[in-house]
């Protein structure tokens, strides 16, 4: 097996991968395990590490930070970039033909960029335990910290590059302004918070801020029931890719994956899939559990959050015994049109779930998503076009 170095792998010499451990027996070569570079994804990846090195303590673990092309250019709106035959590879083309070729033996992503089709030869290992999966608003440090959606000004810029999340927003608060921003976590904040920054405020998922330790930056923490906003499938969660024939590593992932989480990322990615909607498909999402030993169905959800945003520790229902909760929706990039619907049903397997998701898709076809769908792909195409003819012009 190839063992790859931070140089052959092409990561800049800063990004060299963390020291391997060498304390315990060598009978095994090292996992490889294959990141983008940003800073979140490198906790992310840390921490996938640190589980497995629990999980398998006779195993080492080397980190390999790749640079991918969705983050070398940083002009093109994403809506745009991801159209097409290149559509799904931006994030993912690289880190893939590094695992196909054996450089790497697993990848974390960030569920939520997880094409729904992976390469014929790589598949979802494993699906770790969800972090809160809600979108936050983050405020300029020149507005008071407790502003929320409902108190910005009129005609506040939020900046956002997702369609979902402009969509739904656009739906309830018409008054507010719209405005692409691209880059990581870090670069976000940095465009918010410089002195003449045109945003007042800006839409970051909580689980990277809560993962960077930035959570002192949420001034709300949007849902379904505060600001109307539901987040994108499989936000929160961390993804595992590896190769369908490495048994060995399915083993290892098999030992760290978490079956409450796998289940409702299940029907969530099996809805999109479903949908055929991209990564920037203003499609929102919120699964819970509900009902178990104790609970009376329906009486409240199994995950709750304080005011601070962390979630509140109740014992537990034995998942065995709980329903899945889906509510979802599709709205028009002008939040004019939306088609949500709310599904409740046990599910006895991450099978079953995709199963539900299914049903679920296919009930808000009925109810016209297709429609509001198609219509989003004209105007991506017809933008995609626009912007081909301009930098034609431009050279
Ligand atoms: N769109 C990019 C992206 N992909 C995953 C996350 C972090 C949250 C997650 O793990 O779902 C982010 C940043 C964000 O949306 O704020």
């Amino acid at each position: 097996m190839a063992s790859a170095t931070a140089t052959d792998l092409g990561a800049p010499a800063q990004n060299a991968p963390q020291a391997a451990d060498t304390s315990t027996s060598t009978q095994f070569p090292h996992v490889n395990i294959g990141t983008r570079n940003s800073a979140l994804a490198q906790i992310q990846a840390r921490a996938v590490a640190a589980a497995l090195k629990q999980a398998h303590p006779e195993r080492t673990y080397n980190i390999c930070p790749v640079v991918v092309e969705g983050d070398r250019d940083k002009i093109t709106p994403l809506q745009q970039l991801s159209q097409g035959e290149n559509a799904k590879s931006l994030w993912t083309g690289e880190l893939e033909s590094m695992l196909e070729k054996g450089d790497l033996d697993i990848i974390v992503h960030c569920l939520k960029d997880m094409p729904t089709q992976l390469p014929d030869k790589l598949q979802l290992g494993a699906i770790l335990e969800r972090e809160d999966p809600r979108d936050a608003l983050i405020i300029s440090p020149r507005l008071p910290k407790d502003t929320t959606l409902a108190t910005l000004p009129q005609g506040a810029t939020i900046g956002t590059s997702s369609v979902r999340r402009a969509a739904q927003l656009r739906r309830l608060f018409p008054h507010l302004q719209y405005a692409d921003l691209r880059g990581n976590v870090g670069t976000r904040l940095a465009k918010l918070d410089k002195e003449d920054s045109h945003y007042s405020a800006i839409i970051l998922a909580a689980a990277g801020l809560k993962r960077m330790g930035l959570e002192n930056r949420i001034s709300q923490y949007l849902s379904g029931s505060v600001g109307g906003m539901l987040h994108a499938v499989g936000q929160g969660a961390l993804g595992i890719e590896v190769r369908k024939n490495d048994q060995p590593m399915q083993d290892l992932l098999d030992k760290i994956q978490c079956e409450r989480t796998t289940r409702a990322c299940s029907a969530e990615r099996a809805l999109l899939r479903a949908l055929e909607g991209g990564c920037s498909v203003p499609i929102g999402i919120e699964t819970s559990w509900r009902g178990g030993k104790g609970l009376a169905v329906g009486a409240q959800p199994a995950r709750d959050y304080d005011k601070h945003g962390n979630a509140v520790e109740e014992p537990e229902p034995d998942l065995e015994d709980q329903e899945l909760v889906v509510k979802t929706l599709v709205v028009s990039v002008d939040g004019k049109e939306a088609v949500e619907h709310e599904a409740v049903r046990k599910v006895r397997s991450a099978e079953e779930a995709e199963e539900m998701g299914r049903e679920v898709a296919k009930i808000l076809i009925e109810k016209g998503a297709d429609k509001i769908l198609a219509k989003i792909n004209v105007e991506k195409q017809w933008a995609a076009k626009k912007q081909l003819e301009e930098l034609q012009a431009a050279s």
